[in-house]
């Protein structure tokens, strides 16, 4: 029998909880536990799974109290399923007991614990979810925030990555996208549905891409006719705002297959670009007038998301990224024209990925300057005293927050 979405739902959670692998992981292995699951249900699973792991914490607080020992990893996993579908999605509680009833029943080795998930499903009280507080993020991450920023902050913060992210569309010059548009320029649509059934995708009259991240190209500020190196810019959110802008951009990026995307973005938009596939380290291709560099980070501004991340990353590699984001922007540095601009930013909330890269940078590069620029829509607080912008996800939280990312324009003397 096919699996259905809920089914579908619970695999992915002890994909996640179990094995530590990242929810795109799993959806994209063709050998995967989703392989054949039809694409509306697998959508549907998607969904309910990052539901439950923006409540995981809520919902076993719910259910802690009507189990005196832990059921293994999938029935605690249906049962959270069932709790988060009734207190968060609004399902009908009949039917969602029932359903996790009969998971239990036809799971592997799980058919004896019909009873107790029967039981306890009838015993817990979704509404006690009502009153507890949004799910709070890993301590190796919230501990430096609640130092950075303070507890008021970084619960904000998590109030806005519990409610998860709306779908940003950067709108191509001259073309319409749907949603509200948002100050910065970019266009917001929010509840459910398929991208490529929204109006204009066909025709590429936009491309999806977070308003946070929406801004460091425009930070850059290439005229028609510059030459520009994207570098790290799979699957291409910024090489189509540069291209649409009018430079001559060369997009550069280790991941063969995720270049393949940013070709496939490239096509659908009617947008050119010279795409490489090479180490960025290693990489020659002669000077630029400007550089924009997206390094690889830690993403902990993508929680919003990717509510996945909290559970498989434990900061451990933290350290290497950090020195990798330093080669990278020396690397970045040594490809200008004199006078030559380059836009350094990560998704991360880390200081060490963002503010102390932009001070280090500026010590190791005598002449280099760090410079603020007018975006529409952007708030003078959001820019740091050193010249950089500081995106959280907090920022626009009642329209449903945006990534939190760090961004420095540097020019070269
Ligand atoms: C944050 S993502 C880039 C997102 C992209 N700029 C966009 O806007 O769609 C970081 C990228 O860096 C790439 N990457 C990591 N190390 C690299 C290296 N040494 N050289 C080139 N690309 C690298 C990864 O493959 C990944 O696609």
């Amino acid at each position: 029998m096919a699996m259905d979405a809920r089914g579908a739902a619970v695999a992915l959670l002890d994909a996640v909880l179990g094995e530590g692998q990242m929810l795109g992981q799993v959806l994209d292995d063709p050998k995967g536990p989703l392989a054949g699951v039809p694409p509306q249900e697998r959508a549907r699973a998607q969904r309910l799974a990052g539901s439950v792991l923006r409540h995981l914490e809520q919902a076993d607080r719910v259910l802690a109290p009507f189990l005196r020992k832990s059921p293994p990893l999938t029935v605690r996993n249906v049962l959270r399923l069932a709790v988060v579908e009734i207190a968060v999605e609004g399902a009908a509680p009949h039917g969602v007991v029932h359903s996790a009833v009969d998971q239990v029943r036809h799971g592997n080795r799980t058919g004896h614990l019909t009873g107790l998930v029967n039981a306890v499903l009838r015993k817990v009280e979704p509404e006690a979810f009502a009153g507890l507080p949004p799910q709070r993020m890993p301590m190796w991450l919230r501990k430096p925030l609640v130092g950075l920023w303070g507890r008021e902050v970084v619960s904000a913060i998590e109030a806005v990555q519990a409610a998860g992210a709306p779908l940003d569309l950067s709108v191509k010059p001259g073309r319409e996208a749907p949603g509200e548009a948002l100050p910065t320029g970019s266009s917001r649509v929010t509840g459910p549905g398929q991208v490529s059934a929204l109006p204009g995708f066909e025709a590429g009259d936009w491309w999806v891409q977070d308003a946070a991240a929406a801004l460091a190209a425009r930070l850059l500020e290439v005229t028609p006719g510059e030459r520009v190196a994207d570098l790290c810019a799979a699957p291409g959110g910024k090489t189509l705002q540069l291209a649409a802008a009018g430079a001559g951009v060369v997009a550069v990026d280790i991941s063969a297959p995720r270049l393949g995307r940013l070709r496939e973005n490239l096509a659908r938009c009617g947008l050119e670009a010279e795409v490489v596939a090479a180490d960025v380290l290693q990489w020659d291709g002669g000077l630029f007038d400007a550089v924009l560099l997206d390094a690889p980070c830690s993403a902990t501004g993508t929680i919003r998301r990717h509510p996945d991340l909290p559970f498989v990353k434990d900061g451990s590699e933290i350290a290497a990224l950090v020195e990798l984001q330093a080669a990278l922007i020396d690397r970045g540095l040594g490809m200008l024209k004199p006078g030559g601009r380059l836009v350094y930013c990560t998704c991360s909330l880390l200081p060490e990925e963002g503010e102390a890269q932009l001070e280090a940078a500026l010590a190791r590069h005598p002449g280099l300057v760090a410079e603020r620029v007018e975006i529409a829509g952007v708030e003078p607080g959001w820019w740091t005293g050193a010249g950089g912008l500081r995106l959280r996800p907090d920022y626009w939280a009642e329209r449903g927050g945006m990534d939190g990312f760090f961004m420095a324009r540097l020019r070269r003397g």
